[in-house]
């Protein structure tokens, strides 16, 4: 079995989702979206699907790094053919990113789930096979009716607890929203949503991500008291000295690193250091399902939890997969967004919610996605 082609269609599909100046994801007007879907084939007519930002896997990425090192290859030779797209990186002058590499793990993955017959959550661990969710708010907004003020977040979460969330994460209010960040208006937020769901349900807070570390220190001490499960991503990742010194002062479990880059390399530095309580990657953002599983498993060897970012077809197989990770993320969750309805590229949701908070794993081989070909065939951009 040889790697023949590796290709990329682009696509559109109608959204509701428009993404700020900061990057950050908030309710918008119907649009047409642009994905990615590259397609891995072998010369035995096998193949692998993975879906990705356009730019992140662009023909330049395809010509002058993951064709070179794919084609002619053995498709489950996984480790050999990441370890060689991340020494490329170096060289590659920023080009060729840990999104990118996630999108080719992903594939290879999926290729070899859909060739053996088997789900990619039981090829890479097999420890359960439905995962609690946590209801992961988008970040606060000016929208009248959305999550514009405390008792809109309160309200929110109340609807979720409905729909049958025991844990709610709120991504509170930052820049350019005009009024953030605000330290006062993130304690009042998880101070008010506290009253309004009760002691039962476990609460997150993820909000401005660049505190100094005496607000950090002010907010922290404040989400003890309204009982928060964790800390998260509340100071420059980058400072992990700052996320050390945070850790010593407060109880409440600090839970990173997020957004740093440096994979699972960096994140053993944050352990060694004791930055953080709770260990953190994403399949997109430390490169792929390969290394999401060496941080998750250095966390285990140090009694840590790793908590999985994000949500999506690869995140939950992840969750499926560790014993040392408590939550699936699922969101971004608005009042003015209906988070179940499928998307038109898929035939069904990739992390369908029971009315008791739990994700059910699909028993279908590979990443689980039901793919809707007919769909992207007929919005096809190139
Ligand atoms: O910063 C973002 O883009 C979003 O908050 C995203 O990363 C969100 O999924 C998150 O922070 N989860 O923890
Ligand atoms: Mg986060």
């Amino acid at each position: 079995m040889k790697i023949e082609t590796v290709r990329v269609t682009e696509f559109s599909y109608p959204s509701r989702r428009a993404t700020d100046a900061a990057g950050h994801s908030h309710p918008g007007p119907l649009t047409q979206a642009r994905l990615a879907m590259m397609t891995i084939t072998t010369d035995d007519g096998h193949q692998g699907h993975a879906f990705g930002p356009c730019e992140v896997i662009r023909p330049h990425v395809l010509d002058a790094f993951v064709r070179k090192v794919l084609i002619g290859r053995h498709p489950y030779m996984r480790e050999a053919l990441w370890d060689e797209l991340e020494h490329w990186q170096r060289g590659s002058a920023g080009q060729l990113t840990d999104r990118a590499l996630a999108v080719v793990d992903q594939a290879l993955w999926d290729l070899a789930g859909r060739a053996l017959g088997v789900p990619v959550w039981q090829l890479i661990g097999g420890w359960r096979d439905k995962v609690p969710a946590y209801g992961s708010t988008m970040c606060g907004d000016e929208l009248k009716g959305g999550l514009s003020t405390p008792d809109e977040y309160a309200e929110f979460a109340c609807k979720l607890v409905a729909r049958g969330y025991k844990a709610i994460k709120l991504h509170t209010w930052m820049p350019p929203v005009a009024f953030a960040p605000s330290v006062a208006m993130d304690i009042k937020a998880c101070a008010a949503v506290r009253e309004a769901v009760g002691p039962d349900i476990a609460l997150m807070l993820d909000g401005y991500h660049n505190y100094s570390r005496m607000d950090a220190l002010t907010i922290g001490r404040a989400l003890e008291k309204l009982q928060f499960t964790w800390f998260e991503e509340m100071m420059n990742e980058q400072s992990m000295a700052s996320y050390v010194w945070l850790a010593g002062q407060l109880d409440i479990p600090i839970l990173g690193p997020e957004s740093l880059s440096g994979k699972h390399y960096a994140r053993a530095e944050w352990v060694k250091a004791g930055a953080s309580d709770i260990l953190r990657a994403g399949v997109p953002g430390v490169g792929g399902i390969t290394p999401t599983l060496k941080v998750a498993h250095l966390a285990e060897s140090f009694g840590m939890d790793c908590e999985v970012h994000g949500n999506g077809a690869a995140n939950l197989a992840v969750c499926a997969a560790i014993r040392n990770g408590r939550w699936y993320e699922r969101g971004l969750l608005h009042p003015f967004l209906d988070y179940d309805e499928v998307p038109a590229y898929l035939r069904r949701l990739a992390d369908p919610m029971d009315a008791d908070g739990f994700v059910h794993l699909s028993q279908a081989p590979g990443l689980g996605e039901d793919i809707d070909f007919d769909h992207i065939a007929a919005h096809t951009l190139r």
